[in-house]
């Protein structure tokens, strides 16, 4: 896409090719006009990246999206709702370089009480992240919160869960249907149906919404709180028979754990593999407390206007 919006064939130069230097949607690439297409020659330094995590051996980092400024983290009140993946994707979207919003939707599927609750414990969570409530067809009240992270040209993306209302939050900004809901199917300009929704939706205000499946469904794999118990749901059950109910599975008398491995009914791999797992979402959620506090002072001052618009909304 060029200056103007305008989408143009684009090949990459023998040189980047050779470095394995590949454009990942969102970067900005400089190049030469050929009679058909553009030859790109060069990126520019990416001020932000969203990576996967890979896991296991390969230790590559394999970048999803380039130069993104904000990452609306989108979770739904009514059931959807964890601390505990809220802090990975916070941690991720830090490490990104880019600034995480966090984004509560179905306001209207919980009551007033439960919302204040839920609210609540975001915000005693993830200190200095900013939050936007919506709910369905408050369209005015949604546009007005997300107004602050678009008015400067930004590049924006949802990241969240299946079916949390990322397609529908990214259609109401761009004011007609560019990504497909559940039970809509996506128009494009020509008024013809598409199965595949595009990477990159410009918005009136300049501003850049980034949106493909790599992004939407990124550290879902390794973030998951529910499918993590669910695929260790054995391990689950077991330790429900622990004397301890903080039990590490260690040396702990009365380890249901333990005891199954010594009886031969669960592997010790499974168990490591498990650890892992544990480990891996401590880890996560402790570092995205320490950056958030040095990140906190940043965003106060860059953003000032959230908070009171939530603030708004939640009293109205
Ligand atoms: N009641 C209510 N329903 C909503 C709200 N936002 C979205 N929905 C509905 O939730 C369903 C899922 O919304 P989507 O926008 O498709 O969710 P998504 O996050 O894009 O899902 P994926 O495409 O699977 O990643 C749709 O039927 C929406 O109409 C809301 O604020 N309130
Ligand atoms: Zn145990």
């Amino acid at each position: 896409m060029d200056q103007n919006g305008n989408e143009k064939l684009a090949k990459l130069s023998g040189q980047l090719m050779y470095n394995d230097k590949r454009p990942v949607v969102g970067d900005y690439v400089n190049g030469s006009p050929q009679q058909d297409f553009v030859l790109i020659e060069q990126i520019e330094p990416r001020k932000s990246k969203l990576t996967r995590q890979t896991q296991g051996t390969d230790q590559r980092e394999h970048v999803i999206a380039a130069n993104l400024d904000y990452v609306f983290i989108t979770m739904s009140l009514n059931d959807d709702f964890s601390l505990t993946r809220l802090d990975r994707y916070t941690t991720l979207v830090w490490d990104s370089g880019a600034s995480p919003v966090i984004v509560l939707t179905k306001a209207d599927l919980v009551s007033d009480d439960e919302r204040t609750d839920l609210v609540e414990q975001v915000e005693d969570n993830s200190i200095g992240v900013p939050i936007i409530i919506t709910e369905q067809d408050q369209v005015a009240e949604t546009l007005q919160q997300f107004e602050p992270y678009l008015n400067n040209h930004q590049n924006i993306a949802f990241v969240g869960s299946s079916g949390v209302g990322k397609s529908t939050l990214v259609n109401l900004l761009m004011q007609r249907v560019v990504a497909k809901t559940k039970g809509i199917r996506a128009d494009d300009s020509k008024g013809r149906h598409t199965t595949t929704s595009s990477a990159l939706h410009l918005l009136d205000n300049g501003s850049r919404v980034i949106d493909t499946p790599g992004i939407r469904t990124v550290g879902v794999a390794n973030v998951d709180e529910a499918a993590t118990q669910q695929s260790f749901a054995d391990i689950m059950e077991l330790a429900a028979n622990c004397r301890f109910k903080d039990c590490q599975h260690n040396q702990e008398p009365g380890c249901a754990v333990k005891a199954a491995i010594e009886a031969g009914e669960l592997s010790s791999s499974r168990l490591n593999s498990f650890r892992k797992l544990q480990f891996e979402s401590q880890y996560a959620g402790l570092t995205a407390k320490q950056i958030e506090k040095t990140k906190m002072d940043r965003m106060f001052s860059s953003v000032g206007g959230a908070k009171q618009f939530k603030k708004q909304l939640k009293h109205k």
